[in-house]
């Protein structure tokens, strides 16, 4: 089997995440859910989630599908790296994506959802795509969405090939020649906590000269921006009049009529180049000629994270063989 499905960008302004349509149950409910490498709990704004805390975003409702059930017991609940969070209980249930389908695949229902959710009426639940391990179910970790598909795919691999401003795509069980130039490079993957984490060759700002040097972070489909060691990020911004790291604003913010130059990371001998215009992230705020940068400092985080600012300059294959590997591609 192998499947596609639409990423959608959340916002036509900026690339704030992205959503896929998904459908549950019988007869199929669609929600748009945040497809997210970074984590491995698949969970939807549902029929049990406190009414105050839903303000316009798709619910599961269980108790109308007829392959619903309760998976008695059971509990989650996650708190990610911003500080947002959700909680709630589990249900089975079919659940498809892109044409492929998984019979009793473990949808947590939330109760409860942070605010953080609660304003982004566009985003009714997340789905990780990260390993098994990190599955916060309780008392028993439930297979994330890839893990139980893996068997009936072509290949057990998925690829995401998401764009600046524009809908990419999510394609599982097979790699789209089309969607790329050149080679993929393929680097090992270290599973351990559960993340795809891997190891960059360095890095090269702009025109400038390559810095050979180690950087491991884990790519995250549903981080916005990127996350590097500050000696990386201040290199970069040292390049851009007027840019400052913003106590205020929690980061590198510079004039929006900046032209930023570009920012290449090292992938094996092969390298990414993400455009300047991708790294021109947002306005602070609408109308303000003061911009945020895609490229942060990682240094309150203990992470690196290539997130969507740098994963949306490429073509990248989330390999789930024996052993997991993860290609990186130009496109
Ligand atoms: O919570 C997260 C991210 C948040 C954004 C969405 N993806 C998961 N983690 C990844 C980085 C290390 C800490 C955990």
């Amino acid at each position: 089997e192998k499947g596609s499905a639409p990423a959608i960008p959340v916002d036509p302004r900026f690339d704030i995440a992205y959503v896929t349509p998904v459908t549950i149950g019988t007869p199929p409910q669609t929600l748009y859910l945040d497809f997210d490498t970074g984590s491995s709990d698949l969970w939807v704004f549902s029929s049990h989630t406190l009414a105050s805390q839903v303000r316009g975003q798709m619910i599961y409702s269980p108790e109308k599908s007829t392959t619903a059930k309760l998976l008695a017991g059971h509990t989650w609940s996650i708190r990610y790296g911003d500080g947002s969070g959700s909680l709630g209980n589990v249900y089975t249930d079919n659940f498809t994506v892109g044409g492929v389908t998984v019979t009793s695949q473990a949808v947590q229902t939330a109760q409860q959802v942070s605010t953080s959710f609660t304003s982004e009426s566009d985003i009714h639940g997340l789905v990780g795509l990260g390993f098994s391990t990190l599955n916060t179910v309780y008392p028993n970790g439930q297979l994330t969405f890839f893990d139980n598909a893996k068997s009936q795919l072509d290949s057990p691999v998925f690829t995401a090939d998401l764009k600046w401003k524009k809908e990419g795509t999510y394609d599982f069980g097979f790699i789209d020649e089309t969607k790329y130039t050149g080679e993929i490079t393929y680097l090992p993957v270290q599973t351990d906590p559960g993340y795809w984490t891997f190891t960059s060759s360095g890095y090269a700002v702009g025109d400038g000269s390559f810095n050979q040097v180690s950087i491991s972070g884990i790519a995250d489909t549903a981080t916005s921006l990127t996350y590097l060691p500050t000696a990386v990020v201040t290199s970069y911004w040292r390049q851009v009049e007027g840019a400052v790291n913003s106590q205020y604003y929690g980061g590198y913010v510079f004039p929006c009529s900046s032209k930023l130059p570009s920012f290449t990371f090292g992938v094996g001998s092969a390298n990414i180049t993400i455009p300047g215009s991708y790294i021109n992230y947002a306005q602070i705020t609408e109308g303000s000629p003061t911009c945020f940068g895609g490229l942060q400092s990682s240094s309150g985080l203990g992470i690196n994270i290539w997130g969507d600012v740098a994963l949306k300059a490429a073509f990248v294959v989330f390999n789930g063989g024996n052993p997991p590997t993860i290609g990186w591609a130009r496109k």
